[in-house]
Parts: structure tokens; sequence; C-alpha cells
């Protein structure tokens, strides 16, 4: 009896895939690592739970409850939790890169010098000259920037009184249109017009399918896919992202090689803009405007994520209210409205303690941004890894496993002010929380966000008292709050302003 073809190749990958299962159970060499038989034998279940449940990064701390400090979340995989984790992946003197799995589908080139690059020297090349742009020192020179959109936003409060305001457009239309000026030396208009930019609505519509794109691009079957998939009609959103970006950025260079453009605008375009001109070793065009993309994108999601939670944080919690208020108004740090420089904010100790707590609370990125062990392997935790292992610390997981933080859904500030801290939190082990990542590939907009935030907090809290709205009392709860692939979804969040009572004040 002839047996059919298709039955013998369907019978053999069947076999082979049969085969695969029982490598990656027992021979393969994370098979000593511990965790859950059903991810070491496939990607398959792991990526159900992450990309259509959104509930792996919560998964991830139970699994690392049940297993300990590395736990094998997939066939190639590990998953770390500690801060000597962090100090092997980025603090070590061999670099584990990025996972390109994760990063083909964010649309920037992978070749020659990129922040994706797999090659250290190029990745190097591209940070090095982005640096300057990113110092406290260049802040100093952008914080007039920063206060031009802090009125902006504190005028649009004062407009409504009392009045209800979803205060995530808010936050994200401010350090949106910061991003655009500070990018580009060009005003996105979004608190001014009241609306968002096409950019950022193309993000918003476009950024849940990345996931769907990540699953594909993950297996040689599918990969072929990707490409099928980026033409499909939901698909135009988020390839009209790379071309907002593009066209800001061309368009400056197109200003700048007419000779247009102010000397000295001290935006970070004119920092990537001497890098096209160097005279050793340009960087190209299309590097360029790969540098714009990664800046617009930036500044449009995790910054506004992060505020939104912390305001939602401070108001929740009275104690934290209060202590927020006094620091910014009453502790001296502030006497008028005009000392809210970067330099004085700056001095905010408890405003810094509740940026962290929320980071940790509500990190913006609540999965791993995975990096991949080097050729040769690495010891992570004691745990000999190969080459090509995909691994790295979940930021959610990090800051809510109990062995890491006591009380880990509790919002606490103080754990993270030595002389404040009660004795349960001295235990906390707050060095394998890195919301910004460790080392040379470690955020290079991280000290931006901190004096953008502490600014902007600042005031907010001098010129208003807050009350959030009855809808946004439980606004940390629900599916979309808890449905998370890899980066935390934006949620409006309602809150009543009424300006600040200084008379009534003085009286007292
Ligand atoms: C709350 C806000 C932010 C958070 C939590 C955050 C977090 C991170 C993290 C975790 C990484 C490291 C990724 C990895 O491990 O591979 C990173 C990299 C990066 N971030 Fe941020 N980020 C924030 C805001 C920003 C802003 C505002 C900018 C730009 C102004 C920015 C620019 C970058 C760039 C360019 C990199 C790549 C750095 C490199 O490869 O050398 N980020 N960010």
């Amino acid at each position: 009896m002839l047996v059919s073809p298709y039955l013998l190749v369907g019978g053999l990958f069947v076999l082979y895939r049969l085969y695969r299962v029982y490598y990656n159970l027992y021979l393969h060499p994370l098979a000593r690592i511990p965790g859950p038989k059903l991810y070491a034998a496939s990607w398959l279940p792991r990526l159900w739970r992450q990309h259509i449940r959104g509930s792996h990064y919560k998964d991830l701390v139970k699994l690392h409850d049940k297993y300990g400090i590395i736990v094998r979340v997939g066939p190639d995989e590990v998953s770390n939790a500690t801060g000597t984790a962090w100090d092997a992946i980025g603090g070590g003197s061999v670099q584990y890169m990025r996972d390109l799995n994760f990063f083909s589908v964010s649309q920037l080139q992978v070749e020659g010098k990129s922040f994706i690059s797999q090659n250290k020297r190029d990745h190097h090349a591209i940070r090095k000259l982005l640096l300057p742009a990113f110092t406290s020192k260049a802040f100093a020179h952008h914080e007039d920037i920063v206060n031009e959109w802090l009125k902006k936003m504190c005028d649009k409060i004062t407009q409504k009184p009392g009045e209800v305001i979803n205060y995530e457009r808010l936050f994200t239309w401010f350090a949106f249109d910061v991003m655009g000026v500070l990018s580009f030396g060009e005003d996105f208009g979004c608190l001014e017009n009241d609306r968002n930019h096409p950019y950022l609505h193309a993000a918003e519509v476009g950024a849940p399918f990345l996931s769907v794109m990540q699953c594909l691009l993950r297996f040689p079957i599918t990969r072929p896919l990707y490409n099928l998939a980026l033409m499909l009609p939901w698909m135009d959103w988020w390839n009209s992202l790379r071309e907002v970006s593009d066209e800001t950025a061309v368009k400056w260079l197109q200003k700048a090689e007419e000779d247009v453009l102010e000397e000295d605008r001290g935006d970070i375009m004119s920092t990537i803009y001497k890098g096209m001109k160097d005279k050793k070793d340009p960087i190209t065009r299309m590097q360029a405007l790969d540098v714009a993309s990664i800046l617009v994108l930036s500044g449009s999601e995790a910054t506004p994520i992060l505020m939104t939670a912390m305001m939602w944080n401070i108001l929740s919690v009275p104690r934290v209210y209060e202590r927020v208020k006094h620091e910014i108004r009453h502790s001296g740090i502030f006497k008028t409205e005009a000392d809210i420089t970067a330099a004085n904010s700056d001095k905010m100790k408890y405003m810094d303690a509740c940026i962290q707590e929320s980071l940790r609370t509500d990190t913006p990125f609540a999965t791993t941004i995975p990096r991949v062990v080097p050729p040769g392997g690495g010891v992570i935790d004691g745990f000999w890894l190969p080459g090509g292992t995909t691994c790295g610390v979940p930021h959610y997981t990090a800051g809510h496993w109990e062995y890491n933080f006591t009380d880990p859904d509790q919002f606490v500030p103080e754990r993270w002010l030595p002389d404040e801290r009660d004795a349960r939190y001295a235990n906390d082990k707050r060095d394998a929380f890195r919301p910004f990542a460790k080392g040379s590939l470690d955020c290079i907009g991280k000290r931006f966000v901190y004096h953008e935030v502490r600014m902007a907090f600042a005031a907010l809290f001098w010129n208003f008292d807050f009350e959030l709205a009855p809808e946004s009392v439980h606004w940390d709860k629900g599916h979309v709050a808890e449905y998370i692939q890899i980066i935390r979804q934006k949620r409006a969040l309602f809150v009543k302003a009424k300006p600040r009572d200084f008379t009534a004040e003085v009286k007292a």
C-alpha cells in the first residue's frame, strides 16, 4: 500500500516536533534550570499567556516564587529577578546585547550604528553621539522648554476649575509636545489644540498588534507571514508611525542643509546632525532617522504612563498626598513658583521616593526587555547559560516578588528613604528593581525623565489641590489595568482640581 506523500511529510513533521519536545525537556543545555515543563517544551504556552491572555507578567511572580531566582520560561529563555542578575547582564565585562526577536518589529535598522545593533561598537557609537544631549547640564539648558509646556498644562487646568479632567491625556500631550520641541525644535501642538497628534493616534492604535507581530517573528515557520501581516490594513497605523517621525526629522534636516536653522538650537537633532557631519566617522541619514524615531516613541509612551500612575498613587494615599504637598509648599525648597527650577526640584527627596515607588508599582515596561547571552555562554546567579539563551529581569516581577520587596502591592514611598523607612522594609532588595535597566544599554533618557517629572509634579501641586473623581477611585483594577503584554496600556485617569487657596494658607 502506497503512503500519501502528504501523510508522510505530516508524519515526519509530527515525529520531529515530538523529538524537539523530548530534546527541550531532557537534552537541552537549559534542562537543568528549574521551571514549568510546559514552558520548557514549547514556546506556545508562554506566548499564549503573554500575548493573548496578557497575564505572563503576573505569572512570572508566581513562577519565581515557586522555582526561585532563575526560571526557565521557554525552550531557550530564562527569567531572572535579582540585583546580581542585573550586574551580570548589564554590568559585567561581557555585553549582553538586545534580543532581536523582540526588537525587529520596531522598524529600526539592525545593521550599522543603531540602538539595537548587535555589534557593541556600533551601539556605543550612537550612544556616545547622543550622550551630550542627556546630561544634567543639557537639561538645565532645556528647562525653559519644560517650564513653558508646564505653564500650558497648568493653564488648561485653570480654565476648568472643579471640572473632571482626564490627566492621562494631559500628561501624554505634555510629554509628547516637550519631546517634539526638545528633539526637533517643533511643537506638536497637542496641548495647544486639545487633540492627539497623528503620531500618537498611530502609536495607540498600532501598538497592540506589535505583540502579535513578535509572535510571528519568533518561529522560522511563521516568519514569512510577518511581511504579509505588515500589509494588512490595521498595520497601516504601525507603519505610519515611522513615516511621521521620519517626516519630522527629514524636515529638520532639510532646514539644516538649507542653512535656515538658528545656530546652537540645543535640540537633540542638532546633536544628531553633528554626528552626520563628523569628518572621521559620520552617521548616515538612515541612522539619524532611526534615532529620531526612537526619541519620539520614548517621549510619548513610558513617561506619561509613569506620570498618570504617580498621580493616582499620590491621590489615593492621604498620608502621601499630604507629604507631597508639604514638601512642595512648605519645606522651603520653593519660596515662589519661579523657584521651580530643575536644580531646586532635584532637592525633593520625598518626590523622588514617589517616582521610584510609582515606577515599581506601575512599571511602564512590565515584562522583560530581553537580552541574549553572548557567544561562549555566561553565568547569571551561579547558573551557566549557553550563548544565545534569551534572559533578562522582568521589571514587574523584580518589583513585585516578595523575596525582593515586603508588601509589594502597597504604595510605600518611604521604603526608598533610608532615614524614614520602617524596619520591615529595611531588607527590601532595592537593587533588583532597575526600571531603566543597568549598564551601557540602560535608558539614556532616565535623567531627563526624573527632571521632567519632578518639575511637572512640583508645578501641579504648587498650584492646585486635587481630588480623584469617583470613576477613577479604582483606576488600578479591571481588565485594561491588568492586561499587559509588554508595556502597560495608557488608561484614562479622571481628577478634579481647584486652584490652591493662598489667602487661606496665609490666614492659617
Ligand atoms: C518613565 C520613562 C521611561 C522608562 C521607564 C524607560 C525605560 C527604559 C529601559 C528599561 C531601557 C533599556 C532597555 C533594555 O534593557 O534593553 C530604555 C532604553 C532607552 N530609552 Fe528609555 N525609558 C523611559 C523614558 C525615555 C525617554 C523620555 C527617552 C528619550 C528622551 C528614552 C530613551 C531611551 C533610549 C534612546 C534607550 C536606548 C538606550 C541604549 O540602547 O543605549 N527613554 N529605556
